[in-house]
């Protein structure tokens, strides 16, 4: 049967493309926290985490245990909470950071070390392979305690290729699950994502992660690519939030993943109820012209656009509202044509003829001139108005 939720885009049928094996591990709850003045009650982290499992999102990235001790508790809550999804934390390359992930019941640890000479420079003021046999006592001592272990190169993006191949490989002899690829700064384009990627991936045999930040408004889209050369595990954050300018964004991917490969294994119907949550517990209002969970994602008012809609929606929607969980919203304003305004007035339940339309838009274009947007309560005034005539 046609999909009627979205539509495919069929010029990937002419891109010779492998279907994709991906798993998602979103660190809204880690690095979404990161944000600036951002700091989730244990029921917020609890209740973001219970939604995420229920999305069908792989892994969970609960925090960072060594930051705090209510911060160690609630990895540890999250870790036993039963959750389909596997928990992760974050860990520098310390002994003690490690053993704290362990106390926390976690089934991966992300064990993390800057290799760019920026880095190695300005931050630890050490040499490349001092920081190196930090990162490789902390991975096999979790190794040693039985934990999944993901090896993240931080600043990965700036460091010289050829380090972060070694790295990758004397990490592979430690038998790490995962190897990631982070783009800290945010610099990967598309083009480069892909090279990068392809370019680990021909010599590590370990499954690759990407973590995008969005510094150049390009995280979505450079995690996109990394899974179509070849990366494994996907970060997201909900709503993008992060660092600086954020994450790649768990809606924009999962919905982008569907559109582009149809993988339809995640729920997004969840999609709109958890962006409102995040909204809500972090405080950060999400624009209103955001991919997928924006405001005004699926609100028209071009007249040309509202009387195709009113036949077919897909005419000017890539997907539906229900897909994600939101809502259509036909809106009256400078841009209305007759045949819009007539549609919204009978979905309103009201009938007019030609004459009252004709007067109806008259008002509607007048009253927009000084005022922007019209209310679905002033519009109905208006109707009535002109009905009385
Ligand atoms: C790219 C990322 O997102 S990285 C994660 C960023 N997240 C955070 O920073 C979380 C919030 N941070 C915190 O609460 C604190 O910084 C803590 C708890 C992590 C550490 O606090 P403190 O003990 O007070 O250390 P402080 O923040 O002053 O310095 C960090 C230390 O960790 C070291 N460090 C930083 N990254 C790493 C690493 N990957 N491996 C080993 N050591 C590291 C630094 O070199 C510095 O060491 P120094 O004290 O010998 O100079
Ligand atoms: O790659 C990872 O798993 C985390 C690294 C990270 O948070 C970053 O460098 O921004």
């Amino acid at each position: 049967m046609a999909n009627t939720d979205y539509s495919k885009n069929e010029l990937m049928n002419f891109i010779d493309q492998s279907p994709l094996d991906i798993e998602i591990c979103d660190v809204t709850l880690r690095d979404g926290e990161q944000t600036p003045g951002v700091a989730f009650t244990r029921d917020e982290k609890i209740d973001l985490a219970l939604e995420l499992d229920s999305i069908g999102v792989e892994v969970i990235e609960a925090g960072f245990p060594v930051v705090s001790t209510s911060e160690k508790d609630i990895v540890k809550e999250i870790s036993n909470l039963g959750l389909d999804a596997s928990i992760c934390c974050l860990a520098r390359s310390v002994i003690d950071d490690v053993d704290a992930a362990i106390d926390c019941d976690v089934d991966i640890v992300s064990i993390f070390i800057a290799m760019s000479d920026l880095h190695l420079k300005f931050k630890y003021h050490k040499s490349c392979a001092d920081v190196f046999s930090c990162a490789m006592g902390a991975i096999e001592h979790a190794k040693d305690h039985g934990l999944k272990v993901r090896f993240a190169a931080e600043d990965a993006t700036r460091t010289n290729i050829e380090t972060l191949k070694r790295a990758f490989l004397a990490a592979e002899d430690y038998h790490v699950d995962y190897v990631s690829i982070a783009d800290t700064i945010g610099i990967l384009s598309p083009a480069t994502t892909h090279y990068l990627v392809s370019e680990i991936k021909k010599v590590v045999h370990t499954p690759i992660c990407i973590h995008c930040h969005n510094d150049l408004g390009m995280a979505t889209a450079n995690t996109l690519v990394a899974a179509e050369a070849g990366a494994k595990q996907l970060h997201t954050t909900i709503n993008g939030i992060g660092e600086r300018a954020g994450n790649a964004s768990l809606e924009e991917l999962l919905v982008a993943l569907r559109v582009q490969h149809g993988i339809e294994t995640y729920d997004t119907t969840k999609l709109n109820s958890i962006s409102r949550k995040l909204e809500e517990y972090s405080g950060l209002p999400t624009a209103v012209n955001k991919a997928v969970v924006g405001k005004y994602a699926f609100t028209h008012e071009s007249g040309i656009h509202v009387m195709a809609i009113l036949e077919e929606p897909r005419t000017y929607e890539l997907f539906t509202p229900e897909m994600v969980g939101g809502k259509r919203n036909l809106v009256v304003g400078k841009h209305t044509g007759k045949k819009a305004l007539k549609g919204i007035v009978n979905d309103l339940g009201y009938e007019l003829d030609n004459d009252e339309l004709c007067e109806l838009i008259n008002k509607v274009k007048n009253c927009t001139e000084v005022k922007k947007g019209i209310s679905r309560e002033r519009l109905e005034e208006m109707i009535r108005n002109v009905q009385s005539h």
